[in-house]
């Protein structure tokens, strides 16, 4: 008999789905194999009271997994892509890209139908830097607010009447089954998401082939490529959530298209840039976008912008 698969995973809802999501597609890939999960608590879900910007927001949701892993009371850990830093720590790797959901940003509002309808001066909550530099080129009218939490905890400020409206992720809304509560979806290229959003990662030991065998199973080649494109132009205009990047890429059977965004949550200023890969390599074509942008003049909106 083979040992149980162990998955670390937090403990909010959305984390807790998507490790459920991936216990079930490795049941059904490998039928007979014991999959349980473990679930733990991370630096980033006990900080609430601070925004993720100012305390460093890097892999803060990973630590915790990764120490399990190492401490071999896990074998592999499920992140939402957008919440990866680029750079993983060492002995860890991303064994599989899930196929990717809806993408896109969600406009939530009980009383709207989307941001045109809002006020003069509406409330609208995001943490976001990239949410708020996009609010603000559109909108410059309104009042941006702070919102952290699990999305569960988002929605209820919500309804308690603390913001006219709030961005989510439409992947995170849809997954708790709450995708009725989306307003307007808020799509490429005009609105970009963050680099890996709505992707689903595994990640495990870098050297447990046994593991990696059995993830190979869950793989999508198309989403891996896209988000590897994001990826890398994040990485290359060294990305966090202290500024504000958007990256959508769109694979086609022709090639790829990288549309990339900075801005200034400040402002309201947003850079834009696209390429087709022609060829290139996703990794490329993220260097690529990421060298077009800082062209035209990324650099000033780079530095932490809280
Ligand atoms: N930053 C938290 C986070 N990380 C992933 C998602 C949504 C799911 C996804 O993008 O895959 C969310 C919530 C949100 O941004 O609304």
């Amino acid at each position: 008999m083979t040992a149980p698969l162990r998955i670390a995973t937090r403990k909010s809802a959305l984390a807790l789905w998507q490790a459920e999501h991936v216990a079930s597609l490795l049941r059904q890939a490998h039928p007979g194999l014991v999959v349980e999960l473990v679930p733990l608590s991370t630096r980033g879900d006990e900080i609430l009271d601070r925004s993720l910007a100012t305390i460093g927001g890097k892999g803060l949701f990973l630590k915790e997994l990764e120490v399990a892993m190492l401490e071999d009371r896990a074998d592999i850990a499920v992140h939402s892509l957008k919440d990866v830093p680029a750079e993983l720590e060492p002995g860890f790797a991303l064994s599989a890209v899930l196929p990717r959901a809806d993408a896109a940003d969600a406009f939530i509002a009980n009383d709207y139908a989307n941001l045109a309808e809002l006020p003069n001066g509406a409330r609208v909550g995001t943490s976001s830097l990239r949410r708020q530099a996009q609010l603000r080129a559109l909108r410059p009218d309104l009042q941006l607010l702070d919102l952290r939490g699990n999305v569960n905890t988002r929605l209820a400020k919500l309804d308690d009447g603390h913001y006219d409206a709030i961005i989510l992720a439409c992947a995170g809304v849809e997954r708790l089954g709450l995708g009725q509560r989306i307003r307007t979806r808020l799509a490429s290229p005009g609105w970009l998401p963050a680099p890996g959003q709505g992707a689903i990662a595994v990640e495990s030991r870098a050297n447990d082939w046994r593991v990696s065998e059995l993830l190979s199973a869950l793989e999508d080649e198309e989403t891996r490529i896209a988000v590897n494109a994001e990826r890398a132009m994040n990485e290359t205009l060294g990305g966090s959530c202290a500024v504000a990047i958007g990256a959508w890429c769109v694979v086609a059977e022709h090639g790829l298209t990288l549309h990339g965004m900075v801005g200034n949550a400040a402002t309201g200023e947003l850079l834009h840039a696209q390429a087709d890969s022609a060829g290139d390599t996703p990794v490329a074509l993220g260097q690529e976008v990421a060298a077009m942008l800082l062209e035209l003049g990324a650099e000033d909106f780079l530095k932490p912008q809280r």
